[in-house]
């Protein structure tokens, strides 16, 4: 597999390298905040609307859908009136009990860790609603425990259906009053989605297409990827699973400050002096910070030095700055520019973004 940046800039080459659309189904994300709105609208959750509002919310997933617990969280953001809780694994924390609600997202509606924590809740008499594929053991769990079930049609990759796994949570949270967001909320982040598909897509060329520059940078590169809020960490977590997934590319993602008492040390070490890859295409270590226009006054600071530092250093450095006013939005903008980002850099590679061979040998190894 060898970086060829001309592949991004030739429609065929990208077309081709791309059978399963991993960019349309991008390019779809605003399409798919507008329809999964519309969805969590119609799905009847009369039901969490008469119970009031729980202790908590505890949102159970894996991968692209365990990011809508983040994403919840993040909207929710610092004044939540409720701790809002992602599980990633087969189990439920023991305090979680029948005030609690459990969230269980599973774009297949047959991921082994979700449903697992799906059942326990109901064992355990917690408020249960569930989102994911029709027809699936995860809806067979909520029509059982007579559990609202928001389906979630897509057809493709989990990773794909980001906006459509995580929307209809924030409707319910809007409808608990857990966060404002109105008609214009989801509207203008559709609109700024559109805005960046347009900048981004395949037939605008590198030198103005955020998208394919970004996987520019990135090549040949370790990216260290750094969120300067917490909002902004989740879209650099989405960033590095997106290369995983999309690139097959390893990155490393974390947020300001705690990456200031860490992460920020790698810029003296031997991947920011030494080139490890063979043609000698500059340094290895790139740093990406992606910035929240709402910061912490010293986490400004601490941006402004470490990026300082990685300068100093010959550590190059790309800063993207969230656009838009609601979370929502802002959110939105600096995933968006990751998934293609991902996507190119895949492409540039000549790499399939859309399957994830490892994943699926792995599930297949644990099931034997
Ligand atoms: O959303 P579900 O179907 O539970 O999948 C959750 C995750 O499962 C993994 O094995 C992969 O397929 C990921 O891309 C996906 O995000």
């Amino acid at each position: 597999m060898s970086w060829e940046p001309d592949r991004l800039d030739d429609q065929k080459q990208l077309t081709d390298g791309d059978p399963s659309g991993m960019l349309r189904a991008v390019a779809a994300s605003a399409a798919q905040v507008r329809t999964s709105r519309r969805a969590a609208r119609e799905a009847d959750l009369s039901s969490l609307d008469r119970e009031g509002r729980p202790r908590t919310i505890v949102v159970a997933g894996m991968g692209g859908s365990g990011i809508a617990g983040d994403i919840l969280n993040a909207v929710c953001g610092h004044g939540a009136p409720l701790p809002i809780v992602t599980v990633r694994s087969y189990r439920l924390p023991g305090w979680v009990g029948a005030t609690d609600m459990v969230i269980a997202v599973s774009c297949s509606g047959r991921t082994e860790e979700t449903l697992a924590v799906a059942m326990e809740a109901v064992r355990r008499g917690c408020r249960l609603l569930a989102l994911g594929a029709p027809d699936s053991p995860l809806q067979a769990i909520a029509r059982q425990a007579g559990a609202p079930f928001v389906p979630v049609v897509t057809g493709g990759q989990p990773r794909a259906a980001v906006w459509a796994l995580s929307i209809p949570l924030v409707v319910i949270a809007a409808e608990l009053g857990l966060v404002q967001a109105d008609d214009e909320a989801f509207e203008s982040t559709a609109k700024r989605l559109e805005d960046i598909a347009h900048r981004c897509r395949p037939a605008s060329e590198s030198f103005i297409n955020p998208g394919k520059s970004l996987a520019m940078e990135m090549a040949e590169t370790v990216p260290m990827i750094w969120g300067s809020s917490p909002l902004a960490a989740v879209a650099a977590y989405r960033w590095a699973c997106q290369l995983n997934e999309n690139g097959k590319y390893p990155a490393v993602w974390g947020e300001i400050p705690e990456v200031n008492h860490n992460q920020v040390v790698a810029f003296d070490g031997p991947l920011a002096t030494r080139d490890i890859f063979a043609d000698e295409s500059g340094r290895s270590l790139r740093l990406f910070v992606l910035r929240d226009v709402e910061e912490h006054p010293q986490v400004a600071r601490r941006r402004e030095v470490s990026v300082r530092m990685a300068e100093d250093r010959g550590v190059p450095v790309t800063q993207i700055v969230a656009e838009g006013l609601h979370p929502l939005e802002r959110l939105a903008t600096l995933v968006e520019l990751g998934d293609y980002a991902s996507t190119y850099l895949a492409l540039g590679y000549g790499v399939d973004p859309t399957p994830v061979s490892a994943i699926t040998e792995l599930k297949a190894r644990i099931s034997s």
